[in-house]
């Protein structure tokens, strides 16, 4: 996504900050989307200076990128179950965040984000001051198995919101997920009461994952024009 170099710089300013509280032996969750990229690419910079993480990539451009910065990957099988290391922090992007609570999936990413981010003990967001807002007022990204797309849309429309399929800009058809599902962008308006309409999506059949992450945050850094705000949630 092309940004103006001030939004650009904001966001690089709260991935770094973010990045900045990643600690020496740490299971590091690695966001998708440009913010989040910011905060790969300071982690893998203090990597290259000698701090030893291991990260779980979040989307396969997450992984790239992660790679290219040079650090080392494992699997969300690997450090998640019994007796395993767990996932120690994640940093992430998110489309809107009000009152700590998010709207994510605008690069479609948010069902495995979300798999990271909650079972991570840390969840950091890492935005710019635009995607703050009093209520969460965007269509809420939903994957949806392919075949379940038309009985998503009419339980969407009876929840009083309207389904759009997300296509595709490079080719004809559809976008498709990582994990081979559709997406639709679910409109609703205003969400007065994100954490039932969560619950609602995901009672949902044919649901995989809604981008509503209601009460996972616990901070929010936001790069600003002179600095960054961070705040507990
Ligand atoms: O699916 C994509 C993710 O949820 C992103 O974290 C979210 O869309 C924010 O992306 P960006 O930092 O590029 O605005």
């Amino acid at each position: 996504m092309k940004t103006s170099g001030g939004t650009d710089a904001m966001k690089r300013r709260a991935g770094e900050s973010a990045a900045s509280t990643v600690d020496d032996g740490d299971v590091v969750g690695l966001g998708t989307g440009s913010t989040a990229a910011h905060a790969i690419r300071a982690i893998g910079e203090r990597v290259d200076g000698g701090l030893d993480v291991r990260g779980v990539a979040t989307s396969f451009a997450s992984r790239e990128l992660a790679i290219e910065c040079g650090i080392h990957l494992v699997d969300l099988d690997e450090v998640t179950g019994p007796d395993s290391a767990g996932i120690d922090v994640a940093v992430d992007g998110a489309d809107r965040v009000a009152d700590g609570d998010l709207i994510k999936g605008g690069g479609g990413a948010h069902a495995r984000e979300k798999l990271v981010d909650a079972a991570a003990d840390r969840f950091l967001v890492v935005a710019d001051p635009s995607k703050e807002t009093a209520a969460l007022d965007r269509p809420v990204p939903v994957e949806v198995l392919p075949s379940g797309r038309g009985v998503v849309a009419d339980a969407v429309r009876e929840a009083g919101g309207e389904a759009s399929l997300r296509r595709a800009e490079r080719k004809d058809g559809p976008v498709v997920t990582d994990n081979g599902n559709l997406l639709l962008d679910c409109a609703f308006g205003e969400i007065p009461d994100p954490g039932t309409l969560a619950a609602e999506l995901a009672d949902t059949p044919g649901v995989v994952e809604h981008g509503l992450f209601v009460g996972l945050a616990d901070e929010i850094h936001v790069g600003t024009a002179e600095g960054v705000r961070v705040r507990e949630v």
